[in-house]
């Protein structure tokens, strides 16, 4: 309970920072217009200002966005100082009045306990509503009134996790707790493996984690970016929200099937044949399919050149192909070499028509006797390759025998004719594969489009070259920018209170600098790098991880070189048919066993009562599965019911009044799911569901990964017999309520 006195003495402290607040707001506004006023000028002096106007713009913004629950805690440290905890760093002159949740000063707030205090006397949670407080929890932390309390601000925990659910997933920026902490904060360098049952808060780590690194690694990754792999369109919905509400913006959410620029790949296909793209051996597939178009005359080509039949013949072309191949791995960049070979043949046929010397032989022949057969020299045959080049019917002979090919075009080839993969896959698997060119592109197809890039190769290294050097030119310039407003202070403006809006030359380094002047406009390295497909990110976040493919892994660690990672997941949780074993499988042949695992224990979302059920239900079908600790119980068992499908409308209703302002979502097994949309049409569902409705109708496929504050599974058995991985999936399914979970088998009479 908060007294008055405190209320009242936090509200005091609380309406000077938003006071700050709304002054910072009023001068980034102030600068904002004013760079925007003055259009004229230099080019130069026109580029400083967009970048100058972007900064103030992206600074409004991020002030914007944590109005909301700005300040949340007080540490009340032993020496007598106070320090508030919010979503950003406020100062007033030197002195800080919010320290932003990131910064280490305000570490304790989430690990301080009374056993390791870090001279914390007192934690304090700050509850608002608006710019009001409206309540007060502390923790002392003494060693006497410690007990075995080992949760962190549990009042303020549990409150959030009580609350009903949106459809959109929450920051937990008030109530992280010690174990989610060091995940958070853990170092940037390396693979970060953090495994954890349903609920333990993987992905609301992983996201406060891109948060964290961003705010203190700002300027390595600001550049480069952070992407957050996520498994589907809805689920990156669902999170959308987190990372805005912590004022970050550097970060590129995708699925897989987002990684193939200009190809969108989201066309729906069994798991069998997923499972089959995703296999490592694909990578020899597609090496077979390349091989496969550098092709030698089956049968003589005959061309015919200003009136003379030319004949291409496999032993003709075989050296040329050879020396191709031999080039190097990359397809289209190897052709010019095979081209030259096949040129030298056919210039070779023209020279000894029109340039064979009829007395080369004779010993009373002039001084060109016995040196060659053929007049023709060096040059000319230069010029007769020449122009058999620019011959329509010479190109069409050798795009036909070793073409320059897009990935898509490799990848079509294939699917039109598995047979190519017959040394590597048997008949069941190629059948798989086999598909009519035309129908769009498959999240598994994405892998393997990189891969063809990869293996195929543009030869952009000319325009890389020319980037290299427009970037030299940039670095220079924003260099010389830097200086300048360095040491005028006044960037353009006049203001009184310089010291608090920073100068250009304090918030940036010349190379972002100089990035934001290529870009006139003004992408983040988020938006540049989803329109790049090889675009290096300075961190990637996987989420979900256990279902990613082999040749999934292959395209991100290729986004990764650096192997700066946090991968998210569950092995208990993974419906893929293709599914690791273990981590150790997936990483080892990117970082061997240099890599680090973090566990989270505890599950916030799912009560008790649920993960007794859960595990019970799921003992018989798979005793590995060992459901996470709950943090709270509801007092509510779960319901079981068997009946028709009008029996389980009914009881939908049900469920759909009783759960009031929260959120319904009715799990169903995918093979049921046309009857019962037809059975439910009040439900919202259809490929990417609309969370926020009041109820909607999902697959095990479409949930995973989501909540809800009631679920209704539908048919278990038969979502346990629908897949080799059936019991993965029905654990995926039971683990999703926040409060209430039925189960109903519907008799199929
Ligand atoms: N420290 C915390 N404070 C408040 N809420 C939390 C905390 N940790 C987790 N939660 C909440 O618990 C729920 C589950 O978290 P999250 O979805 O991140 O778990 P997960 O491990 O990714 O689950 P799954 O494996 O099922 O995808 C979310 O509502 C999240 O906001």
């Amino acid at each position: 309970m908060s007294s008055l006195s405190s209320l009242a003495e936090e509200q005091s402290h609380l309406s000077v920072i938003y006071g700050r607040l709304d002054e910072l707001r009023a001068q980034a506004r102030q600068r904002l217009a004013e760079t925007q006023r003055h259009r004229g000028g230099t080019k130069e002096a026109l580029s400083l200002r967009d970048v100058a106007a972007y900064g103030y713009a992206e600074r409004l913004a991020q002030y914007e966005a944590v109005e909301e629950g700005l300040c949340f805690g007080r540490l009340d440290l032993r020496d007598g100082d106070r320090l508030h905890i919010g979503r950003i760093g406020i100062h007033d002159t030197d002195h800080p009045l919010l320290v932003d949740w990131r910064a280490p000063a305000a570490r304790p707030f989430y690990v301080a306990t009374a056993i390791t205090p870090y001279d914390v006397t007192v934690r304090r949670h700050i509850r608002t509503r608006e710019r009001t407080v409206v309540e007060l929890n502390d923790e002392i932390l003494d060693l006497d009134r410690a007990g075995d309390r080992a949760l962190v601000g549990e009042a303020a925990l549990i409150a959030a996790l009580d609350a009903n659910r949106t459809g959109r997933m929450r920051d937990i920026v008030e109530t992280i707790q010690a174990e989610q902490d060091r995940v958070i904060r853990a170092e940037p360098g390396g693979v970060l493996v953090v495994q954890g049952g349903p609920g333990t808060g993987k992905t609301a780590v992983a996201l406060h984690r891109a948060a964290y690194l961003l705010y203190t690694y700002r300027e390595q990754l600001t550049a480069r970016g952070v992407l957050i792999i996520g498994p589907n369109a809805t689920f990156l919905r669902y999170i959308s929200q987190v990372l805005p509400s912590l004022a970050e913006t550097g970060v590129l959410l995708a699925t897989l099937g987002d990684l193939f620029p200009g190809l969108p790949a989201h066309r729906p296909e069994s798991p069998a044949t997923a499972e089959v793209k995703g296999r490592a051996v694909m990578v020899e597939v597609l090496a077979e399919a390349v091989r496969d178009r550098q092709r030698v005359p089956a049968e003589p080509i005959e061309i015919e050149v200003d009136g003379q039949v030319l004949r291409l013949t496999a032993a003709d072309c075989e050296p040329a192909r050879q020396r191709a191949r031999a080039a190097g791995p990359r397809h289209n960049l190897a052709r010019p070499i095979f081209e030259t070979g096949v040129l030298d043949v056919l210039a070779g046929q023209v020279a000894d028509r029109i340039g064979a010397d009829p007395f080369w032989d004779d010993p009373l022949g002039a001084d060109d006797a016995l040196t060659s057969p053929n007049v023709l020299d060096e040059a000319d045959l230069a010029d007769l390759r020449a122009d058999l080049a620019s011959n329509p019917l010479v190109r069409a002979a050798l795009d036909a025998l070793w073409p320059v090919l897009t990935p898509a075009e490799l990848l079509t080839g294939l699917y039109a004719a598995p047979e190519v993969a017959s040394g590597l896959l048997g008949p069941a698997d190629r059948e798989l594969l086999r598909r009519e060119p035309g129908a769009g592109w498959s999240p598994a197809d994405v892998p393997l489009l990189d891969e063809a890039a990869e293996l195929l190769g543009d030869d952009d290294r000319a325009a890389r070259a020319a980037a290299g050097r427009e970037l030299a030119i940039r670095l220079s310039y924003a260099q010389g920018v830097l200086d300048i407003t360095a040491g005028s202070k006044s960037f353009e403006l006049e203001d009184d209170d310089e010291a608090a809006i920073p100068n250009i030359a304090d918030i940036m380094q010349a190379d972002m600098l100089a990035d934001r002047l290529a870009d006139r406009e003004h992408r983040t390295a988020a938006e540049r790098a989803a329109a790049d497909r090889d675009w290096v990110f300075g961190h990637v976040i996987v989420d979900e991880a256990q279902e990613l493919s082999p040749m999934a892994w292959r395209l991100l660690m290729r986004r990764c070189p650096s192997r700066s990672m946090t991968v998210v997941g569950d092995l208990a949780q993974s419906g893929s048919l293709g599914a690791p074993d273990g981590w150790a499988e997936v990483l080892a042949p990117y970082v061997a066993d240099r890599w680090r695992l973090a566990e989270l224990t505890v599950s916030y979302r799912t009560p008790a009562e649920i993960m007794d059920y859960t595990r019970d239900r799921l003992a018989a079908a798979d005793p590995a599965i060992v459901p996470p600790r709950p943090v709270r119980s509801t007092g509510v068992p779960p319901w079981e019911a068997t009946g028709s499908l009008d029996e389980l409308v009914a009881r939908v209703a049900y469920e759909k009044d009783t759960v009031g302002d929260g959120r319904l979502a009715v799990i169903v097994p995918a093979d049921l799911l046309t009857t019962l949309t037809a059975a439910l049409p009040q439900l919202a569902g259809g490929p990417s569901p609309d969370l926020e409705e009041p109820a909607v109708l999902l697959t095990v496929a479409q949930a995973k990964g989501l909540e809800f504050d009631t679920v209704v599974v539908v048919d278990p058995d038969r979502i346990l017999a629908g897949s080799p991985r059936g019991a993965n999936d029905l654990y995926v399914a039971l683990t999703r309520p926040t409060q209430r979970l039925g189960v109903f088998t519907l008799d199929h009479e």
